[in-house]
């Protein structure tokens, strides 16, 4: 099924102020176009419709995607005629047409205009009415109107291509929008349940109302974990996340074989895709003999936080029969949280034993075990 959008993007914006047009306008992070655009780049063509004067910030904006620029008219319904007709020399069998104002459209509504034009010609989202609706002269209410079928249209508005090309074709204009242009060559048009994420841009307001979707869509959420075993050997004490635990052998590593601390590096790094403290400090690198496994905690941290990540939180478990760790997580969860620059009621400590089985329950080394999330919002 060969489908095409046309988004119409040659108004001059002129209620939502602020200079340029709404559509070329910063919204969190991007021009409001290149939010539309992407939101359809899973489609084989787009044809964006534009003001002349546009052009160049047009081609900027739709760089990478399958766009092509038209030129539009002094209304939206000459605009997506023009859209219409750039498709004619090879046309596709539906056509989805979207104001370029409405950026914030979901995958999920495209598609489900898409499926409902297997049952009508024509198919549009819409939301029902649910304020009362009254008639009003100046500052004075005159009357309540019954809003019993009454809907809120959106776009994308979907149809058969050959079906509205030659509705707009035969329409006398002063149309609100592409349906009453069907509606008006007797197409069936079907409703398809809108979104209220999906807002027309249309006063200076709603570019809030538009930033506050885009920033809950925006909430980057990573899973990072960290598996990691020391080996016993000669020695008077045990250094874990930090804290110096007295114990009658030592831990054998490079660095000073904190395995719990690092497990939850390593938690942080996978988050990232960055590898492992391996990757980081080789251990191969004569520097980092006996170093304190906080260089490397930290340095995980930062870089989260250079990737503007923060940490949400960790969960670790340290597998070994002796030392007992409950007595010693309060210290524990107290230096983590410190290294961390995190709460301490996002750090949680715990410990099992391996029930006296494999290499932790014949006690010749320690296991740690550790999960980390990263959120960028
Ligand atoms: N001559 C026109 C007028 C409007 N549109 C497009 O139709 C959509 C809906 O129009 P609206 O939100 O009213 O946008 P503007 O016409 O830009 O706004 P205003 O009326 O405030 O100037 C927008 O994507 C707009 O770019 C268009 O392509 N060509
Ligand atoms: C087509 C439309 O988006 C349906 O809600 C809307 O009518 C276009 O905006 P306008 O402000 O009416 O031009």
């Amino acid at each position: 099924m060969d489908i095409a959008a046309i988004i119409v993007a040659a108004g001059r914006g002129t209620r939502a102020g602020g200079g340029l047009p709404k559509q070329w306008r910063d919204l969190a992070g991007r021009p409001v176009a290149r939010w539309t655009l992407e939101a359809f780049a899973h489609l084989p063509r787009i044809i964006l419709v534009i003001h002349p004067d546009d052009r160049a910030r047009a081609e900027d904006v739709s760089e990478g995607l399958p766009v092509t620029l038209i030129d539009g008219a002094a209304d939206r319904a000459g605009s997506v005629r023009a859209g219409l007709e750039a498709l004619a020399e090879t046309p596709p069998d539906r056509v989805l047409i979207h104001d370029v104002a409405r950026p914030c459209v979901s995958r999920r509504l495209i598609d489900a205009v898409v499926e409902a034009l297997d049952r009508a010609p024509g198919a549009a989202p819409a939301l029902p009415v649910t304020d009362a609706l009254w008639t009003g002269a100046g500052d004075i209410v005159t009357g309540t109107q019954d809003r019993t079928g009454l809907f809120r249209a959106q776009t994308p508005q979907g149809f058969r291509y050959a079906e509205i090309r030659a509705a707009h074709a035969a329409h006398p204009g002063g149309a609100a929008d592409d349906v009453e242009v069907a509606r008006a060559a007797g197409l069936d048009v079907a409703i398809v349940p809108g979104e209220e994420r999906n807002l027309k841009i249309t006063g200076p307001d709603d570019f809030a109302r538009a930033h506050a979707t885009m920033k809950e869509d925006a909430m980057d959420i990573r899973l990072g974990n960290g598996y990691d075993v020391h080996r016993f050997g000669p020695g008077d004490h045990v250094v874990l996340c930090g804290v110096t635990i007295p114990h009658g052998r030592g831990l054998q590593g490079h660095s000073d074989a904190d395995v719990g601390m690092h497990a939850v590096t390593d938690a942080l790094y996978g988050a990232m895709a960055e590898g492992d403290i391996g990757r980081h400090f080789p251990p191969t690198d004569p520097q980092w003999k006996g170093a304190a496994s906080e260089i490397f905690l930290r340095h995980a941290v930062d870089l989260a936080r250079s990737r503007g990540f923060t940490v949400s939180n960790v969960d670790l478990t340290l597998i070994c029969e002796r030392p007992k760790i409950g007595p010693h997580a309060p210290d524990m969860t107290a230096e983590m949280a410190r290294i961390t620059g995190i709460a301490p009621d996002r750090i949680s400590i715990k410990a099992t034993t391996s029930e006296r089985l494999g290499f932790t329950g014949r006690e010749e080394g320690i296991a740690a075990i550790a999960t980390a999330t990263l959120v960028r919002s």
